[in-house]
């Protein structure tokens, strides 16, 4: 297995500070994901009434759906305290350790890229979630001993992009594992709304209408696009946002009509020209695009396999009839393959 890319931020850095501003606080606040919202808020009113540690959770699902958002409102909706750590950071089992023995009662532990957890270190975590217990050894060599600390009860948070690399030992200790969908266009409606209200912008329906729709199914860009747009209509606009001005700025920003950005585009045209469609590999498509095979498995193909615009199969990847006529090509004559798609 190759090992993934450590410089793969999927978290942009750009406009942090005011998609902080824009998370929502509560699960009330919070928009879409409706099955997992029912879920949760009933699982953390149980462990309200029982005044217990609510079972460990894992999120998973493309980044900028809400994982992180999502740990913080039950911490916050526990009334407990909120750490937060990542799986590339916990180097040595000592640094997990330490952070575990500072744990107060039903506190939320949240490990973010958790499928990038040192093996070293995801052993100390397996009892640590299973018993409350921690096996700790202290000392080299033949003085070595085993130690065992006692932890307050704890809930830990995990989040992953990537579930299929996760161990099995891991994953099964997970009792709440909760898959994130991409968002419906009226759900990211209503999050660009509220982010023009937050924004103290005048917004047309039909301009966040624009936004929502062209937001690749995911609140984080909505919010970026939000802001972009927000820009546009100060400088050249007249400060309201309108469908023309979000259509305008939306395609400078290289954002088409299905809301794919360049990236996505140069994926489907090297494989509509170079390849006539696939079958083919990710390795092959990785190298073409210069792109890491994470980045493309993490944060391209996910919204294209959800909009119908590639199938992944055993052989490769394949281009669907609808990426052909997006990108105004005329597809092959139907072969074996091609007939996956029923026409
Ligand atoms: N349901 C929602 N309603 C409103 N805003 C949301 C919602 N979900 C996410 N957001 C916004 O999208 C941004 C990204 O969300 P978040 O950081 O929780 O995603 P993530 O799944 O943790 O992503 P990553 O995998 O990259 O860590 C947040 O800053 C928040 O403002
Ligand atoms: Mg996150």
């Amino acid at each position: 297995m190759t090992q993934p890319d450590p410089t793969l931020r999927p978290e942009p850095i750009e406009g942090e500070s005011e998609d902080r501003a824009l998370r929502p606080q509560a699960l009330s606040e919070f928009v879409g994901q409706a099955e997992a919202r029912a879920n949760l808020s009933v699982f953390i009113e149980s462990a309200r009434m029982r005044g217990k540690a609510m079972d460990h959770t894992l999120f998973f699902g493309p980044p900028g759906l809400g994982k992180t958002t999502l740990a913080q409102i039950m911490a916050r909706e526990l009334g407990v305290s909120f750490r937060m750590t990542s799986g590339p950071v916990l180097a040595r089992a000592g640094d997990l350790a330490a952070i575990l023995t500072n744990l107060e009662a039903r506190d939320v532990l949240f490990i973010d890229e958790i499928h990038r957890m040192n093996p070293a270190v995801e052993e100390v975590l397996y009892p640590a979630m299973e018993d409350f217990e921690l096996d700790l050894v202290i000392g080299e060599g033949p003085a070595a001993r085993t130690v065992r600390i006692e932890l307050q009860p704890f809930t830990l948070v995990g989040a992953t992009t990537r579930l299929g690399l996760l161990t099995t030992p891991l994953r099964d200790r997970f009792g709440i594992p909760t898959r994130l969908q991409f968002y419906t266009i009226p759900e990211l409606d209503l999050i660009v709304q509220r982010g023009a209200r937050m924004l103290g912008i005048e917004a047309d329906l039909d301009g966040t209408r624009e936004i929502a729709r062209r937001a690749r199914g995911t609140p984080r860009i909505a919010g970026r696009l939000l802001r972009r747009v927000v820009d546009f209509a100060l400088v050249e606009g007249n400060g309201r946002l309108t469908r023309e001005i979000a259509d305008s700025a939306l395609t400078r920003l290289g954002v088409d009509d299905l809301g794919l950005d360049g990236a996505d585009r140069r994926y489907l045209t090297l494989m509509a020209e170079h390849y006539g469609g696939g079958p083919v590999g990710v390795e092959t498509l990785s190298a073409a695009l210069s792109e890491s095979r994470d980045a493309i498995e993490e944060v391209i193909e996910p919204f294209l396999l959800q909009q119908g615009l590639i199938a992944r199969t055993p052989r490769g990847r394949l281009l669907a009839p609808r990426a052909w006529s997006h990108l105004g090509l005329a597809a092959p004559a139907p072969t074996g393959q091609q007939s996956l798609f029923g026409s």
